[in-house]
């Protein structure tokens, strides 16, 4: 088991801007993974632009990209339940996080209307997002795509007639497309966590915010003695999510995220969760930016 050490600063520097970085990104130029990027380094980034989130990590563990971005969850679509394996199966650690609110604009060719579109092109997550705006159109066809921005770019250079993207604005002006329909997400209120990732790394991780990974053995109990346990030592849990051990059929190990105040407490928690569980695994320590 790994417990990192914890820092006395709890509160360091979280954006060092001084060096440029290369960032791995789902997507290309105008994604929401791209506007996280710019968002969180501010300034000084080389994307590096990527077709999956496989791709996200192996240019991080190439040592090509030093930060990666990740989608963790949507609040109307849900985890993206895989990049939880993918972090905890590749040695990399969570270093900070970053919500956007999303709004999904449909967008195509100059001059065309919502009549002349047949088919409308996105990644998953976004299609999921805009379900409800769909129902009433139910002659176009939704198409998954690799992301956004890439089916805003393919239409634009294909001068396609009678399909659009869902995509951001910003997508829209890089790829000169017309938006004929704004905020067509279900619900208003948008919005998505990413993840920022690094290589595992010696050095003391900066935060008020922990990552876990837990696999309990299946006694009476354990999982209400941890939560009790968390509450004890203050740690605030924000999310708890379950995912199967694919090995063992019908086991599942708990992803938790928490808040801590205190180190002194948060160590004295980590020893007991321990001793308590099959596997623990601190998957990262970072500053807590949840709105
Ligand atoms: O396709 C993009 O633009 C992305 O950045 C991907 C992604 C995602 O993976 O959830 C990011 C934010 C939105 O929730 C929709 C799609």
């Amino acid at each position: 088991m790994k417990i990192l050490k914890i820092p006395d600063n709890l509160f360091g520097i979280f954006h060092l801007n001084q060096v440029r970085k290369n960032i791995a990104i789902q997507g290309i130029k105008g994604s929401f993974h791209h506007l996280v990027a710019q968002q969180y380094f501010e300034v000084n980034i080389e994307v590096l632009e990527c077709r999956s989130f496989m791709d996200v990590v192996k240019e991080l563990k190439e040592g090509h990209a030093s930060h990666a971005v990740m989608a963790i969850e949507n609040s109307t679509a849900g985890t993206i339940l895989p990049n939880y394996a993918m972090i905890d199966e590749n040695q990399v650690v969570i270093t900070g996080e970053h919500y956007v609110p999303i709004r999904m604009d449909l967008m195509t060719i100059p001059g065309r209307s919502l009549n002349d579109i047949a088919e409308v092109h996105s990644h998953p997550m976004a299609l999921l997002q805009c379900k409800e705006f769909f129902r009433s159109q139910p002659h176009i066809k939704l198409v998954e795509d690799v992301d956004t921005a890439e089916a805003a770019q393919r239409i634009s250079r294909n001068k396609l007639k009678n399909i659009a993207a869902i995509a951001s604005e910003i997508a829209a002006d890089i790829y000169g497309l017309e938006i004929i329909k704004k905020g067509i997400q279900t619900i208003s209120n948008n919005v998505t966590r990413f993840l920022i990732l690094e290589n595992a790394k010696n050095e003391e991780l900066h935060g008020n915010k922990i990552s876990l990974k837990l696999e309990l053995p299946n006694n009476h109990g354990n999982l209400a003695t941890v939560l009790h346990l968390l509450s004890d030592y203050n740690l605030d849990l924000t999310k708890i999510q379950s995912l199967p051990v694919i090995e063992t059929p019908w086991t599942y190990s708990s992803f938790i995220d928490a808040t801590f105040q205190d180190k002194k407490e948060l160590e004295k928690a980590l020893s007991i969760l321990d001793i308590m569980a099959t596997e623990l695994k601190v998957l990262g320590i970072y500053k807590n930016s949840r709105p």
